[in-house]
């Protein structure tokens, strides 16, 4: 089943057309990962998913963007749609607050009160991230505390506490070392179980790892997609066997 569909996507940020008649469907509890060289439209894409281009002066967008069925960019509401499509960024930006806290202020902003309620999302969520034992003694502490690595996993439980349906990664592990790039990448198996994922990447090695679907982008345009095996063993456009050896990108 796709949980997103995306149809005849055209995108323009004033006169620059970002992205050019693009149709993808997204599978449910799948990881897909977009791939392309620098400014062919992989995060623009990402995130017309969850409409955070809307915040972006100047831009117009036409074509549809289904999420189970629904298109998003008619009548809908962006702050629910957002609550059930996350986002995970680049550099990890925990709030300036405590590690408890940043997992249970969206709760708290819903109005969840009860402790014993958010004491268990804040257990799951670090749980589900794979930080739980690393912080279950320091929890009130500032998040700032922690390391790079250990601030993106508690984006990621922040995201997760949510309860999203999909959760959008852009980059995820730039900013990373190896290691906690490792971490995060061992954590994608477990995600992949509950949660639909899209991940831009600018590793081609991260995709193979980590994706099931591929999809490679070049100037706005969407040139191939399908399983990740075939799209890095047997691409069927000279511009992504190009890409993925290495020839350029
Ligand atoms: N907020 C914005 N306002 C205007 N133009 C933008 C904006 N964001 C991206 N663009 C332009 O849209 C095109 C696609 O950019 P986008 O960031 O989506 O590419 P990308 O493939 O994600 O690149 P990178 O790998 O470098 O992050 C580029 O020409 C870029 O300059």
């Amino acid at each position: 089943m796709n949980k997103l569909e995306v149809s005849n996507l055209d995108l323009f940020y004033g006169e620059n057309h970002a992205l050019k008649d693009i149709s993808i469907n997204i599978p449910s509890r799948q990881v897909t990962a977009l791939i392309g060289p620098s400014g062919c439209g992989k995060s623009t894409l990402l995130r017309t998913l969850n409409r955070m281009n809307d915040l972006v002066a100047g831009v117009k967008i036409t074509g549809t963007v289904a999420f189970e069925g629904e298109d998003i960019y008619a009548d809908v509401d962006v702050k629910n749609l957002r609550m059930r499509v996350g986002m995970v960024f680049q550099k990890p930006n925990p709030f300036p607050m405590s590690i408890y806290e940043n997992i249970a202020f969206g709760l708290k902003a819903q109005g969840v009160k009860d402790k014993a309620v958010l004491d268990k999302v804040v257990e799951d969520s670090l749980r589900g991230a794979a930080l739980w034992e690393e912080v279950k003694d320091r929890l009130n502490t500032p998040a700032f505390g922690l390391s790079g690595g250990q601030q993106q996993r508690l984006c990621i439980a922040r995201a997760i506490a949510m309860e999203p349906e999909v959760i959008l990664m852009d980059e995820p592990t730039s900013a990373l070392d190896p290691i906690a790039t490792h971490k995060i990448e061992e954590l994608m198996d477990e995600l992949r179980k509950k949660f639909t994922i899209v991940i831009v990447t600018h590793s081609m090695n991260q995709a193979k790892r980590i994706s099931d679907r591929t999809a490679f982008f070049w100037m706005g345009e969407l040139v191939e997609q399908g399983e990740t095996h075939q799209v890095f063993n047997n691409p069927q456009d000279s511009r992504t066997q190009g890409y993925v050896s290495g020839e350029f990108g």
